[in-house]
């Protein structure tokens, strides 16, 4: 079983290195989260792996291909990404944004639409709840509403690598919880998902795998349970924290921050 293996990464967008040397596995078919303080390096990181900036050094192989010697379109048709914030499709339809998301497979000499891409569209849409929206210009949603049709893009990628930025920071609790379990559908489709996140317990409970960055490097990867222990949150968070069996799984409280 392979998934997204990054090794040695280092990257430096003009000054000393933002992400120094990373090592980390995303195992195939599973919900690995990624998590650590602001400025960590989490989404240049996540940005590098999608081709967006370029490594000083290190390797990233996708199930056997280098992600980083691979044409954007051929990229395009292994990995789809969800960015934290983008407003670059301010004057298109729902539907039209979402269909960004099969400009990789579309042939050269293809003249109009193709009916199958337009079913993709179609179920990515139904599968975030949002098919009622799909004449509606993008610039009038909510952010929430913004969030749901950049995963459907990213879903009608039908991507075998899936890599978000805080997918959930504008969803509602309702709307995170309908995230995940459509990112666990994903990953029950053989789908390999790296998502960057804030919300600890949903990286405790949520997900199968996490990496912690802190100050641009790795400093523990491993099953949550393991990973995310009281003596973690304080040294990395700087804040005191109880790990606790709640009625339906264990919970974080926060308690203070040192
Ligand atoms: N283009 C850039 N030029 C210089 N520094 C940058 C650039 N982009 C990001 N940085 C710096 O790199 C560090 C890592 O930023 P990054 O956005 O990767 O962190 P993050 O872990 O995703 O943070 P957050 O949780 O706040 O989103 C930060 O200190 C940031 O200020």
């Amino acid at each position: 079983m392979t998934g997204l293996e990054v090794r040695g990464l280092t990257i430096s967008l003009g000054g000393p290195p933002i992400v120094d040397r990373v090592d980390l596995t995303a195992p195939r078919g599973k919900i690995t989260g990624l998590v650590g303080p602001n400025g960590a390096g989490k989404s240049t990181l996540i940005g590098t792996v999608v081709g967006l900036n370029r490594p000083v050094e290190g390797t990233v192989h996708f199930s056997g291909d280098d992600l980083l010697g691979l044409d954007r379109r051929a990229r395009a048709r292994l990995c789809a990404y969800v960015e934290q914030a983008a407003t670059t499709e301010e004057r298109l339809t729902v539907a039209e944004v979402v269909a960004l998301g099969r400009i990789p497979f579309a042939p050269a000499w293809a003249s109009g639409p193709d009916p199958a891409d337009e079913k993709s569209c179609m179920e990515a849409l139904s599968r975030l709840g949002m098919s009622a929206f799909a004449g509606r210009q993008f610039a009038t949603l909510s952010g929430g509403e913004q969030q749901r049709v950049h995963m459907a893009r990213a879903l009608a990628q039908q991507p075998q690598l899936l890599l978000l930025d805080e997918p959930t920071s504008s969803l509602d609790i309702r709307g995170q919880l309908q995230v995940f379990a459509l990112l666990r559908s994903l990953a029950t489709e053989d789908c390999t998902v790296l998502m960057a996140l804030h919300d600890l317990n949903l990286a405790l409970t949520r997900c199968d795998w996490l990496v912690v960055m802190n100050h641009g490097r790795v400093v523990a990867e491993g099953a949550p349970m393991e990973v995310l222990t009281e003596r973690l949150i304080a040294d990395v968070y700087g804040v005191e924290a109880r790990r606790i069996q709640g009625p339906v799984g264990p919970v974080i409280v926060f308690e203070t921050a040192l």
